[in-house]
Formats: structure tokens, sequence, C-alpha cells
């Protein structure tokens, strides 16, 4: 990932991506839609699990790839359901960044 692509390297500010840009890369990403977060673009997905033991392992895999991207959701937990919110604050929407750490969430978790 490019300087220019991650809002979080020095100098890299990405830009917001078009409602048509996010619907087309969400073709890949069945478990995931589009949402609006305070005015904002966002990305969302809900998981469901067996138990709340499960839940937390979910958001642990979770955590470790935002903070190899220094790039984190917005997660609620409830029992067995965890809810993940992506948007780049920074950037005031969805931007690459988040893309990236959803695809990375997929492959460490098998859930897309
Ligand atoms: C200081 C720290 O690098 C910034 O707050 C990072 C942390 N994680 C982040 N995560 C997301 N989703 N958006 C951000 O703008 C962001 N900024």
């Amino acid at each position: 990932m490019t300087a220019a692509e991650s809002p979080h390297l020095p100098g890299g500010m990405a830009d917001v991506l078009s409602s048509d840009d996010i619907a087309t890369r969400l073709k890949d990403l069945p478990a995931w839609s589009a949402a609006d977060a305070d005015g904002n673009s966002a990305l969302t997905a809900t998981f469901e699990f067996n138990d709340f033991a499960d839940a937390l392992d979910f958001v642990n895999q979770v955590g470790h790839e935002a903070e190899q991207m220094n790039h984190h959701p917005d997660i609620d937990i409830r029992w067995n359901k965890v809810t993940l919110i992506q948007s780049s604050h920074s950037a005031g929407g969805v931007t690459v960044a988040d893309f990236e750490l959803v695809h990375r969430i997929a492959a460490a978790t098998g859930l897309s």
C-alpha cells in the first residue's frame, strides 16, 4: 500500500470513494454492505457465531489486522453477534484503506 493510498502513512490522505466505486468493490464481499455513519460513507457487516467466546476470538483476529494497518473498525459485540462499521475517520468516509482492511480480515478469518 503506497502513502497515497493510506490515510495513515506520512503524506498519505486517501480520497473518499464514490458510491459507485464502493458498490463495485462490495461485489467481492457478500457479507458487507454500504452504510451511512453520521453522514459519511461506511462499510458494515454483521457476523454470527456459536457463542460469546467465538465472537471474541473473531474480534481479536480483526484487532490484529487493524493494528497491523493502524486502521480500525468500530466494533459492536452482542453475545454471539459482531457488527463491524468501517470507514476512514481522517478522510470522512470510505477509502481504499477500508477495503484493504476488510480484505485482510477476510483472508485472516475466512469471513467476507
Ligand atoms: C493516531 C492514529 O494513527 C489515527 O487515529 C488512526 C487510527 N485508526 C484509524 N482508523 C480509522 N478507521 N480511521 C482513521 O482515521 C484512523 N486513524
